[in-house]
């Protein structure tokens, strides 16, 4: 029998006014796997994530995580069920430290409950040194120890970057959803990033969905790729598969993109 697929997405969709943002959106991801998310600029990627993550919710199709119906939860609990993500423009608590910054994402899975910690009973000090000791691990994973006392906003963009990653790997995702997570950085910066990537999704046991316009990137290390235009799936494949498939050559065509990974 198959292995029931970790995320599955069933024709999905949304739209705004009369504008079908994203329709007909089929996915199916197993635990494990590495795919990609590519489409020219406004073919709908971000409110794909947007569905899976709640922020919208589908007037077409379902979602499941683990044969559970998505559907309708607020993002708050779309993280609980085990889904987490970061965003194409940094989403950080600014003027929080960068050690916070990563609690606070932790908070979503502590253990002590908020009667403990209104009591301050020993478990509530227990879950509090637990999970510092599990947030400063995580930022000596992202290379982010020695700055953590700093404010989020002093850091410079290429650790901002991997601070946002921590902090959605904090919540303790099944699938971390990656929003160009190498915007704007340089090309060592985003060759770092991928060995990053390939190394938390061993030692987190994760599954990874990422947008991506590095082609570098997506061709790299992405097994498998969906490729979204004017908010439908033209293609769906490895990555030898998609870079000559016609319909997404055409697709991108008049858009800056290299494809010679
Ligand atoms: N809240 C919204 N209200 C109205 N239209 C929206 C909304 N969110 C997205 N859209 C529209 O849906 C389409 C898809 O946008 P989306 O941001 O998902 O594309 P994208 O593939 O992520 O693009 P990019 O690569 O430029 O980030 C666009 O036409 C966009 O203008």
């Amino acid at each position: 029998m198959e292995k029931r697929p970790l995320l599955k997405v069933n024709q999905a969709g949304i739209s705004f006014g009369g504008l079908k943002a994203v329709s007909g959106f089929d996915l199916e991801i197993h635990q494990g796997e590495l795919v990609g998310l590519i489409g020219p600029n406004g073919a709908g990627k971000t409110t794909s994530f947007n569905l899976l993550t709640g922020v919208y919710v589908p007037t077409e199709g379902d979602i499941f995580l683990e044969g559970v119906r998505l559907n309708g939860l607020p993002p708050y609990q779309v993280t609980r069920k085990g889904i987490s993500r970061t965003f194409q423009n940094i989403r950080l608590f600014n003027d929080l430290s960068v050690l916070d910054n990563v609690k606070v994402a932790n908070h979503s899975r502590a253990k002590h409950s908020m009667l403990s910690s209104i009591l301050r009973l020993p478990s509530h000090f227990n879950g509090e040194k637990e999970m510092e000791d599990k947030s400063i691990e995580l930022l000596r994973i992202f290379q982010l120890e020695h700055v953590k006392d700093e404010l989020a906003k002093n850091l410079p963009y290429g650790q901002q970057r991997r601070l946002e990653i921590a902090r959605a790997l904090a919540a303790g995702p099944k699938l971390l959803l990656l929003d160009e997570p190498a915007a704007g950085m340089n090309p060592q910066e985003t060759h770092d990033l991928m060995e990053l990537i390939r190394f938390i999704r061993e030692k987190f046991d994760l599954t990874i969905l990422l947008i991506e316009h590095d082609m570098n990137l997506v061709m790299g290390i992405c097994e498998r790729i969906y490729v979204l235009d004017h908010g439908q799936l033209i293609a769906e494949g490895l990555p030898e598969e998609i870079r000559s498939n016609p319909k997404v050559i055409e697709a991108y065509l008049g858009e800056e993109v290299s494809s010679d990974a």
